[in-house]
């Protein structure tokens, strides 16, 4: 055996570990990708915390995302996005699953680029709207349209979350599934 080769007892999950070291994963993607969801799991499998930035907001301005949009407007919603992302990328290694609109922030795409290793959950829009649609959540689909919504901006941010890492393409099987690629797509990634 020489030193490139895997020891075949190291799990998918110790090589994924094994990959990110000191850094963070960062989850991102268009609403409904499962950025929450699959973020938890993986943070769980990867034996590390886990931090949802839209969580993390809501705790610390106790408002809900709706509120926040409501009251501040976007604008202002943008800018403490950035301020939590700054300091919840400060040190690692975490798993970190950002709003939908989060990479395409400048400022906070730039904490998340020198923060962690980003994967884009890419996904077709009618696996997001199938998942969107069951839930009132997200100010940003309150329209009259809301799948045209969900088109336009898929449009307008495909491109930028292309500029991640790492892509997974997220789709309706077991979670634990999807899990399994992130976790993969990890460990094949080159160590930076
Ligand atoms: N692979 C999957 N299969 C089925 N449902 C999923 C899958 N991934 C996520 N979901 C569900 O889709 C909804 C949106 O997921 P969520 O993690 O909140 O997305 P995001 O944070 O990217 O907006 C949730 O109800 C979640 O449980
Ligand atoms: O796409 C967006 O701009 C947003 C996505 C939401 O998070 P999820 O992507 O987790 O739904 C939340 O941050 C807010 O409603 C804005
Ligand atoms: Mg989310």
């Amino acid at each position: 055996m020489n030193d490139v080769t895997e020891p075949v007892s190291a799990t998918l999950a110790e090589r994924a570990k094994r990959t990110l070291g000191k850094r963070n994963l960062v989850f991102i993607g268009l609403m409904g990708a499962g950025k929450s969801a699959i973020g938890r799991l993986t943070a769980q499998a990867l034996g590390v915390p886990f931090v949802d930035s839209d969580h993390e907001i809501e705790r610390v301005s106790r408002m809900t995302v709706s509120d926040l949009f409501a009251t501040y407007g976007e604008e202002e919603f943008r800018a403490l996005e950035a301020r939590v992302l700054k300091r919840l990328l400060r040190s690692g290694p975490r798993v970190v699953s950002t709003g939908g609109g989060a990479y395409i922030n400048e400022r906070s795409r730039r904490h998340i680029k020198k923060g962690g290793l980003t994967i884009w959950l890419n996904a077709e829009l009618d696996v997001l709207w199938e998942r969107v649609n069951k839930r009132d959540t997200r100010p940003l689909l309150k329209t009259e349209n809301p799948k045209q919504t969900l088109e336009n901006l898929m449009r307008a941010r495909y491109p930028i979350y292309a500029e991640a890492d790492l892509t997974v393409l997220s789709r309706d099987v077991k979670k634990e599934a999807m899990v399994e690629e992130v976790l993969a797509a990890i460990a094949d990634h080159q160590k930076a």
